[in-house]
């Protein structure tokens, strides 16, 4: 029985899911580590305000368990050396440079982390794939761990992770299914297998677990994403059809959400989505695609990104048109910055492009979110404008609560689903502001008659 767990990677994937599992394995000392110290430092913060991932429930979850099975530390060889099962669970992004750039993940972190595995390791260990990974990252890793001068075994696994971020301890606590890739055919492959079924048996029940071989838990992981993405891409281009037909696309979703086949999960149409994980993946997907020569299937899955890039501009440019085709020095107020509700997260937001395009538009924009801080908003920005910093200083404000921030505006744009912006005072708020007040809801969280009857002008997605 596994006694001693280390997890490479302390981001939104690596703390919650250790959290979890080191809840549910007291018997299990789980050591979660990362090169950045900052993250490491945010992690072993006395206030839980400070943890560097907001997510419901698992400040609570870190209260009850760091420093009793719990660790977060940067000596990543002493955990690697200390545990029988090490996680990689460090970021693989899009690369930036060289072959692939734009398209491929990259993998230099994973790698990096085989190659430290390989030369500190001096014991046997299982060797778990938590990152998401091309199909076949696998035989990489073995092979880098095969060069290991020390006399050890390594046995590799795929455990892709399905969390969402903002219900990642529900998730992680009840989750769908837990995929286990492995060497079925290989008496050591098994033992893997079982010993990593072990842990999740704690929580999950058998029929849950699912294992396969290691290829198909790879690709599957991707292939969940990918569905995933292509279902909101699909309401998305259902809904500029409705704008130009006054079908109403909640109405739509709804009607075909109670046919069982299709089910009526993933149909919210949106500003487009967000967040690190579907872009980068469907990329990935595309890529490999293209490197099998599979150029239609390359060429059928970029369409659910070229779809939502063509959302985000649809809604950024509507609200340019709706406001008589001038934004100029007009103060618009962006409600929400994160990639969805409940994060801290605005990786890929798409409150990212709505910003840049209204910056570029001359807007004055007054931005608040929950849980994102003002820096972070600042660099996101920062990161994808041509625009020097001291000029973007002055076109943007950002905001630590919403109590002024509606006073002489001309818009409000809701970018983000979170509940607060439900619950807002509009009879209030419209008072405050610059007639005519208009509301782009680019999350449809709003009554558009209620809105409406209080004097906005109201403009929804695919209504
Ligand atoms: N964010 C999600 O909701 C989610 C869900 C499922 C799967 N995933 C996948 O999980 C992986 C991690 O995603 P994330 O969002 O947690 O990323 P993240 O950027 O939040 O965290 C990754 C961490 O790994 C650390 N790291 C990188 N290289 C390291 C090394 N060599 N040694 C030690 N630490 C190192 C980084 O400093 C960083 O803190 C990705 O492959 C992602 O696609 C993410
Ligand atoms: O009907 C919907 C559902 C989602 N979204 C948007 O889609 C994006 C992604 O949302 P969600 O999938 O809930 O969050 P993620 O944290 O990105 O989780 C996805 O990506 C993870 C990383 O791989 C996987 O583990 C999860 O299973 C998968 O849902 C967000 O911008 C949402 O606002 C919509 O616009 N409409």
């Amino acid at each position: 029985m596994i006694k001693s767990i280390c997890c490479i990677g302390a981001g939104y994937v690596g703390g919650p899911t250790m959290a979890v599992i080191a809840l549910k394995n007291p018997h299990i000392k789980v050591t979660v580590v990362d090169v950045n110290q900052e993250r490491i430092n945010a992690w072993n913060a006395q206030n839980l305000d400070k943890l560097p991932v907001y997510e419901p429930g698992l400040a609570e979850i870190i209260a009850q368990m760091r420093n009793v099975n719990l660790f977060f530390s940067t000596q990543v060889n002493e955990a690697i050396q200390q545990a029988e099962m090490i996680f990689i669970s460090v970021n693989t992004p899009t690369k930036t440079y060289g072959l692939g750039k734009g398209m491929a993940a990259d993998l230099k972190y994973v790698e990096l982390c085989a190659r430290q595995i390989a030369s500190v390791a001096t014991t046997n260990k299982i060797v778990v794939e938590k990152s998401t990974l091309p199909v076949r990252t696998a035989s990489t890793i073995k092979s880098i761990l095969k060069q290991s001068q020390n006399n050890v075994q390594f046995e590799i696994l795929s455990n892709p992770e399905f969390l969402a971020e903002g219900t990642a301890i529900n998730d992680l606590l009840n989750p769908d299914r837990v995929l286990i890739g492995g060497d079925y055919h290989t008496p050591e492959g098994k033992n893997a297998i079982a010993a990593l079924s072990e842990i999740y048996k704690n929580w999950v029940t058998t029929d849950k677990i699912i294992t396969t071989n290691i290829w198909s838990s790879e690709l599957s992981k991707l292939t969940a994403n990918a569905f995933l993405a292509q279902r909101i891409s699909s309401i998305n281009a259902m809904s500029a059809i409705c704008e130009a037909t006054e079908a109403n696309i909640d109405e739509v979703a709804f009607a075909i959400g109670k046919d069982s086949r299709i089910g009526d999960k993933f149909l919210k149409a949106s500003v487009g989505f967000g967040g690190s994980c579907f872009q980068k993946d469907i990329l990935n997907l595309v890529y490999i695609a293209q490197t099998f020569g599979l150029n239609e299937v390359a060429d059928y899955w970029q369409q659910v990104i070229s779809m939502n890039n063509y959302q985000k501009s649809r809604f950024a440019r509507k609200i340019v048109q709706e406001m008589f085709n001038t934004v100029s020095g007009k103060k618009i107020v962006l409600l929400g910055w994160a990639f969805k509700k409940d994060t801290n997260d605005s990786r890929e937001s798409a409150a990212i492009d709505i910003a840049n395009y209204l910056i570029e538009e001359q807007a004055e924009l007054h931005i608040y979110d929950p849980k994102v801080t003002a820096q972070q908003i600042f660099t996101d920005l920062e990161k994808s404008t041509t625009i020097p910093q001291e000029e973007l200083a002055t076109k943007i404000k950002i905001y630590n609560h919403p109590d002024t921030i509606f006073q002489q505006a001309h818009a409000i744009v809701i970018v983000t689903e979170w509940d607060q912006f439900k619950t807002f005072n509009y009879t209030n708020i419209k008072k405050q502001m610059q007639q005519p007040a208009f509301i782009f809801d680019g999350r449809n969280i709003l009554n558009p008659s209620e809105i409406t009857q209080i004097g906005f002008h109201y403009i929804g997605i695919g209504k």
